[in-house]
């Protein structure tokens, strides 16, 4: 199949996909995007058309990925059923509040929006997270700082962003303000799928309407107390920009739990990983060991201790989560 179809480009398709589908596919089968994932059924778009189908596969075993938001499906032109899905460029997972269950957030995204606030929300070690799990689903991302008006210094909350990885990509914004917000348009061109990730309240509803130029998520005021975001957004969806790309809103999270995310972990914390390296014991585990040299680069003041303990406390809640699923899995 050739990725020829102009209504199926703006919606993402590229040869990545349309190599993955037969001729005897194509005959049969159209490719639709999920775009809403609900109860029991799932809106797809595809060239000129929008369906609501089953998201149960024929055959599908349990334990396989099933369709979610973002992904490119093959519906039997006949029966409207999906036949199968396409290989993914990427999927982010999380892991759920129970913490045997892994949940698929979005597929194929080009783009990773890190959205976190400028106010007393604002955490490094947070932004590490999410840019852990960027690094590991291999997304790029960019650090989108919301909420500049409620603050004097919007340039010290991007700078301590600026400095978790060598150039990062950072933009300040207040998300309520269209021209303020015209910074990320960068990203969003036709056919581009970028996703929001943050915590609840931190403004990516906002976000998405101010690039939208619509105000059609609810949003809601969040308590003024504490800053503590409530749950407003509940159904994930991509939604369609003038320009042609497509914004992937998640719902409200309280704290992103990664799982199996050991690659990305490496490449956030590459300067303790070149460090370790030359630690006395092969299995140092950088506490009071004699020749750890991750203690002696800190003793040194060469790395952070404050670090030191986010890199920890990360990769043991990953070590956990593999463990886990490397047994769920056996
Ligand atoms: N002052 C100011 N308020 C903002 C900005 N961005 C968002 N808000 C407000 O912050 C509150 C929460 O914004 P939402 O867009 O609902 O947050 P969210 O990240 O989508 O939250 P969930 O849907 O729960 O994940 C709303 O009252 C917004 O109006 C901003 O840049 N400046
Ligand atoms: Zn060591």
């Amino acid at each position: 199949m050739k990725s020829t179809d102009e209504s199926l480009e703006e919606l993402g398709w590229t040869d990545f996909f349309s190599e993955q589908v037969s001729a005897e596919e194509a005959e049969q089968c159209h490719p639709v995007r999920v775009m809403a994932v609900h109860r029991g059924k799932i809106a797809v778009t595809g060239a000129g058309l929008q369906h609501s189908v089953t998201p149960y596969i024929p055959g599908a075993l349990p334990s396989d990925d099933h369709p979610t938001v973002g992904d490119w499906l093959l519906i039997d032109n006949a029966t409207l059923q999906p036949t199968r899905v396409l290989r993914r460029l990427n999927l982010f997972k999380r892991r759920a509040g129970d913490r045997h269950k892994e949940q698929m957030i979005a597929a194929n995204v080009d783009t990773l929006f890190i959205v976190a606030s400028c106010n007393q929300d604002f955490s490094v070690a947070r932004l590490e997270r999410y840019l852990v799990l960027a690094r590991d689903v291999g997304v790029n991302p960019v650090v989108v700082l919301t909420k500049t008006d409620l603050t004097e210094t919007p340039d010290a909350f991007a700078a301590a962003a600026r400095a978790i990885e060598p150039g990062l990509q950072v933009e300040t914004v207040n998300g309520r303000d269209p021209a303020s917000a015209a910074c990320l348009a960068a990203w969003c061109g036709k056919g581009k799928t970028v996703a929001l990730l943050g915590s609840s309240g931190v403004g990516k509803s906002t976000l998405v309407n101010t690039l939208r130029g619509s105000d059609s998520i609810a949003t809601q005021a969040i308590r003024a107390s504490d800053d503590t975001g409530r749950h407003t957004t509940t159904v994930r969806e991509m939604h369609r920009l003038d320009r042609g790309g497509w914004l992937l809103d998640t719902p409200g999270m309280r704290e992103l739990q990664l799982s199996d995310a050991a690659a990305g972990i490496s490449e956030i914390f590459d300067d303790f990983l070149l460090v370790a390296q030359r630690c006395r014991f092969s299995n140092c585990s950088h506490g009071s060991e004699p020749g750890c040299a991750v203690q002696a680069a800190i003793a040194e003041g060469m790395l952070t201790s404050e670090r030191f303990n986010r890199w920890r406390q990360l990769a043991a809640e990953d070590s956990v989560a593999a463990a886990y699923l490397a047994k769920r899995r056996r």
